[in-house]
């Protein structure tokens, strides 16, 4: 691949060649023949097509998404079908693309959704057909040596995260002890998907090991409002501000959910499978972004329930927040022959992850206290329910949080009355009538123009 005589001029300049299929690309930064010079992001990005053990450029220039990208080469240790991608972060380093072709990867012929599965997900016709990644890609590690931590801002079961700085950029820094090394194994599968980058899924930079400690390490950007339950705790919002994080919040998950074929590679569905007020971040802009891909479970096409089936654990061992489970997932009664039961589950999360969100917008009570923040049963069954609580209360009785009288009661036009409805629909206690992630989100986006209060 030949790279074009720099005419670099401040800020990223990246190499350039686009086609009419992708006149997007252009929305990126100003262009002057082979070289785009980028609006917003320092990262170049570069997809190839590999034709006799060879890469032919397809498509090159600034990235569309504004992230980290730390390596300043072009270089990828993985391949998908016939393409390879980077991102890196120098002048003109799309030009070339350095990749290990021994690891090309193996190439399936079908996927096993069924079809019904297809349709719900509103697949497109090309990823019926089309081969599908269905490996596990290697991933290469990072050099760490110039990270550093410099403070924690948060912990969970498995890891604790930093605030860190690597090369000069501000980053979270999950460090997994050597003795949770599957967890960050796991973790890392996911955010190393293919087009797993999306403003509403945290933006992974790199993983590798601590060279002190041998801690594996997973490079985040650092959401700088935390998570959603300690933001929803210390404030709470106005209309708007409620619906910018129920909106992103609910794309996120969708996208997560999508099932598609770009560029000749394929993402497959991933049900989060951890949803929680914890596992969602909130970034300074007032956007959600999820997190946490711990326990989640990627719906590779040649995995089958089977592949799928051995993430499945015992409710008991679960290490999400059950006050967020589907009755069908706290009472054991899962139908494991399609991967649409996980991702419904996330649903009823997201329904109760959204009425946690409303409990604490302020124009949802005027004339009366915001309520505390407190999380979905909190109020009928105290901070911390036991499981057998919980599928007396969700799965036996069907009771779902409490929704305030004056939503459903006061007439204000459409806007409660939607809003019930969402959260109505998502925490359906038939998985099969629940909306999409997709459907809720374009409800919320529906509801805006309506409101008025
Ligand atoms: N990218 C980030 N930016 C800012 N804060 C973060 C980030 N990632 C995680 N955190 C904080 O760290 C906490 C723990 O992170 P995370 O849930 O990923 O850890 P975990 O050990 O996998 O947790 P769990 O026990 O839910 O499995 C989050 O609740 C959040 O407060």
């Amino acid at each position: 691949v030949s790279v074009p005589a720099p005419a670099v001029e401040q800020g990223r300049s990246c190499v350039f060649l686009t086609s009419s299929r992708n006149s997007k690309k252009m929305e990126a930064g100003r262009v002057n023949g082979t070289i785009q010079y980028c609006a917003h992001t320092n990262c170049c990005v570069g997809f190839f097509r590999i034709i006799e053990g060879q890469p032919v450029a397809e498509l090159q220039g600034c990235k569309m998404v504004v992230g980290g990208c730390l390596d300043p080469a072009c270089f990828t240790s993985t391949t998908h079908v016939d393409y390879i991608r980077c991102e890196c972060s120098s002048n003109l380093c799309n030009g070339n693309i350095t990749w290990n072709a021994e690891e090309k990867q193996p190439q399936l012929k079908h996927s096993s959704y069924s079809a019904d599965d297809k349709q719900r997900l509103s697949l497109p016709e090309e990823s019926l057909t089309s081969l599908c990644s269905c490996h596990i890609s290697k991933q290469s590690d990072m050099d760490l040596t110039s990270m550093e931590l410099q403070q924690i801002v948060g912990s969970g079961h498995f890891a604790s995260v930093w605030q860190g700085s690597y090369q000069g950029t501000t980053v979270a820094v999950k460090v997994f002890p050597t003795w949770c090394r599957q967890e960050f194994t796991a973790e890392r599968e996911v955010y190393g998907l293919p087009h797993l980058v999306h403003s509403g899924i945290a933006h992974f930079l790199g993983a590798g090991r601590k060279s002190d400690s041998g801690d594996c390490v997973l490079l985040l950007e650092l959401a700088t409002c935390g998570s959603l339950s300690s933001f929803l705790s210390k404030n709470n919002s106005d209309w708007t501000t409620t619906l910018k994080l129920a909106q992103s919040l609910s794309e996120g998950l969708a996208y997560l959910h999508s099932d598609f074929y770009r560029h000749g590679v394929h993402k497959p569905a991933v049900a989060h499978r951890d949803l929680s007020s914890n596992n969602v971040l909130v970034r300074d802009d007032g956007t959600c972004v999820l997190c946490d891909f711990g326990s989640s479970t990627i719906l590779r096409s040649c995995a089958g329930p089977h592949g799928w089936q051995r993430y499945m654990v015992n409710v008991q061992g679960q290490v999400g927040t059950l006050c967020y489970m589907a009755p069908e997932l706290l009472d054991g009664c899962v139908n494991l022959s399609s991967g649409w039961c996980l991702i419904q589950g996330d649903v009823y999360s997201l329904g109760t992850l959204l009425w946690e969100l409303l409990m604490r917008c302020s124009d949802l009570f005027i004339g009366c206290p915001v309520p505390e923040h407190r999380l979905p049963y909190e109020e009928e069954l105290g901070a911390s329910p036991s499981l057998e609580q919980l599928i007396v209360h969700v799965s036996e009785r069907r009771e779902r949080p409490s929704v305030p009288k004056h939503w459903k009661l006061i007439n204000m036009g459409c806007l409660l009355q939607g809003l019930h409805d969402i959260l109505l629909d998502s925490w359906d206690h038939d998985s099969d009538a629940r909306l999409t992630a997709q459907c809720a989100r374009d409800r919320l986006v529906s509801l805006a123009p309506c409101c008025s209060i």
